[in-house]
């Protein structure tokens, strides 16, 4: 039996932990100046923060659960929902991914058919997570908005609820006791605008700008851990920072003994309109839509379409601040 996540081991005293800002979220939805500074903050150094006080925390726990329930599927029964070659993630491939399209219009099926555990599982636990994870990112995206001198209104034009998108959420599990010293998740930046994580246990690592050390990203129980992704990186031109970061495994201390969940919804769309960013962005990267940054990092990552060495290229991000 899985232990429940309130008994889980908590961080070893020993090992370090990057300080990330803590933001909390009422008081960027009450307009307060200070917090909306420190996320700015946030948004242009690291690129990584926590969120707390932000009414998701319970279904953290349902989403750990969802993804125990899920993973003992026979590998055939969830193979016959593979994703594919093409370039959308949604579906089991070994993570469990569900478009935010099918997770709000369920259940009418609006991308993709889901095995029925996740569809037993999209009423009571999966859509209440990506209402909330929709609601948070828009939120941080209407104030990066304001914060980038951009008309209202404009970064959300891009991120239309009911917009199809690559959105989606994602669950990965990494078992209990692996063998010390693997990646279970090599260096790369997120494909969207933003990442909201929620880990049980450590294991992810950020690689601080400037530095060549790569520090933990601890989990602290009850908060997000939100990350800037590539597009809003190109949105803002450079200044918002998709930050490099991997997952190393198992997690530290006595925490490896534990099954590790991380769970997280992924918000991707484009945009370009302010004349300082678009001065700023032409020179960073070439014009390309969302589709084609997303669909072009996926589609080399499958095994089917790699094509000697430079496949890896192929599919990196803005690691080395170009497309
Ligand atoms: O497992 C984690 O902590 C991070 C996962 C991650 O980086 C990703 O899914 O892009
Ligand atoms: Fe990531």
């Amino acid at each position: 039996m899985p232990v429940p996540v309130q008994s889980l081991p908590e961080w070893p005293a020993d090992v370090e932990a990057h300080p990330l800002l803590v933001i909390d979220y009422q008081l960027l939805k009450a307009g307060d100046k200070e917090e909306i500074a420190r996320l700015w903050k946030a948004g242009t150094t690291l690129g990584f923060w926590y969120l707390k006080n932000h009414g998701a925390e319970q279904d953290f726990v349902a989403m750990w659960g969802m993804g125990e329930e899920v993973f003992e599927l026979l590998l055939e029964e969830k193979m016959g929902y593979e994703q594919g070659d093409e370039g959308l993630s949604f579906g089991p491939d070994p993570v469990e991914d569900v478009a935010k399209d099918d997770a709000l219009s369920y259940p009418k099926v609006s991308r993709r058919e889901y095995p029925t555990v996740i569809n037993d599982l999209m009423g009571p636990v999966i859509t209440p997570f990506v209402e909330k994870g929709v609601d948070v990112s828009n939120t941080l995206i209407e104030i990066f908005n304001d914060k980038l001198g951009l008309p209202e209104g404009t970064l959300a034009k891009f991120h239309r609820r009911n917009d199809f998108s690559a959105s989606e959420t994602r669950t990965i599990k990494a078992p209990a006791n692996l063998t010390p010293g693997k990646l279970a998740i090599g260096g790369h930046t997120d494909f969207g605008t933003l990442t909201l994580l929620v880990d049980n246990l450590g294991g992810l690592q950020v690689l601080p700008p400037g530095t060549t050390e790569w520090r933990y990203a601890r989990p602290l129980p009850g908060h997000m851990i939100c990350n800037v992704g590539d597009t809003l990186t190109m949105f803002s031109g450079g200044p918002l920072n998709s930050n490099i970061h991997r997952v190393v495994s198992p997690p530290p201390g006595s925490q490896s003994k534990h099954d590790r969940w991380p769970a997280d919804d992924t918000i991707l769309a484009p945009l370009l309109e302010s004349a300082m960013i678009f001065e700023a962005y032409s020179k960073l990267l070439p014009e390309v839509t969302s589709y084609e940054w997303f669909t072009r990092r996926q589609k080399n990552y499958r095994s089917k379409n790699h094509k000697g060495a430079e496949r890896w290229a192929a599919n990196r991000g803005t690691e080395y601040g170009h497309a």
